[in-house]
């Protein structure tokens, strides 16, 4: 049996490259997908997708569901739109997979506890790249031993979230291992705001967006009469990609949310 899967922001960056992964998966049915605003019955109607490409387009999730019946919805739309797509899936029991950054601890909160109550699986993936998976694992590793961090994140200049999530999700793992510091001068002065990036926990985060930029991160830990770099880059938006198709077929075997895919591979 095929996962009917439904795609939120079919027409971005990454909701395209999500709808062809979906198309050519051999256990998956691409049933709709949901935008916010009538560009077309069907995704052949787009200039950007080819005439076999028949998934229904829908602006309301309701009527989405009604009609098609998904059991996953994947989102990949932006943070305003994201929080209200995962507890209306959730509502309608459909299982989440949400890519799309920019959650509050609360709104993650709350996603969770109507996860929990539904018993119904919810994927909310900062990056859905393994390798920074990987990065964010040998990070918070060697955070036990090097307290003193850095996070360097870059990415193109269209992204609407700074910090990036995969940083905020850097931090927070970093958090669960470091003692808790203020790092640099104790006195220090920033001569221009911002000079000295994000605060969190005592960690600095610096967002850099340029055109040409896809998704990097670094994450430098400093030490006596050392350093260590930890670097990720995705290239394309193909990294992500397997990422995604893992999560769709995961999400069926659960019952409740994880933040993260280090916590499941
Ligand atoms: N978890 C991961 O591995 C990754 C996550 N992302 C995140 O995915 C999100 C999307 O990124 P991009 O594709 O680069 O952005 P994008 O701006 O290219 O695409 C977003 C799409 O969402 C659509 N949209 C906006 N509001 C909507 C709504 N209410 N309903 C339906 N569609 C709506 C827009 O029309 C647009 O086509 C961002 O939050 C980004 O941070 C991006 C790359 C990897
Ligand atoms: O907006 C992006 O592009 C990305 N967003 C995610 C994030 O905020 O961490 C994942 C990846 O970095 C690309």
């Amino acid at each position: 049996m095929s996962i009917r899967v439904a795609i939120a922001g079919p027409r971005g960056k990454m909701g395209a490259e999500a709808v062809h992964t979906v198309m050519k998966h051999d256990k998956m049915e691409l049933v709709a997908v949901l935008d916010y605003k009538e560009v077309g019955k069907t995704l052949a109607d787009l200039e950007m997708f080819p005439a076999s490409y028949t998934a229904p387009i829908f602006t309301d999730m309701h009527e989405l569901v009604e009609a098609t019946a998904p059991d996953v919805l994947v989102d990949l739309t932006n943070p305003h739109a994201v929080y209200n797509h995962t507890k209306e899936a959730l509502n309608l029991n459909v299982r989440p997979v949400i890519g799309t950054t920019g959650f509050t601890d609360a709104q993650l909160d709350e996603l969770s506890a109507m996860a929990k109550e539904k018993e119904l699986g919810c994927i909310i993936a900062p990056n859905f790249a393994i390798g920074a998976i990987l990065m964010m694992k040998f990070a918070k590793e060697a955070a036990k031993y090097l307290p003193d961090v850095e996070i360097i994140e870059m990415h193109h200049d269209q992204k609407l979230d700074a910090p990036s999530g995969t940083a905020v999700k850097t931090a927070q793992l970093i958090q669960e291992v470091r003692t808790s510091k203020i790092q640099g001068h104790p006195e220090e002065k920033e001569t221009i705001e911002g000079a000295r990036g994000a605060e969190f926990d005592g960690m600095r985060i610096h967002s850099v967006r340029l055109p040409g930029l896809v998704a990097h991160q670094q994450v430098l830990f400093g030490g006596d009469g050392q350093l260590l770099t930890i670097r990720h880059d995705s290239l394309n938006r193909n990294s992500f990609m397997s990422g995604v198709a893992f999560c769709v077929e995961e999400v069926m075997k659960m019952d409740q949310l994880v933040y993260g895919l280090e916590n499941i591979i």
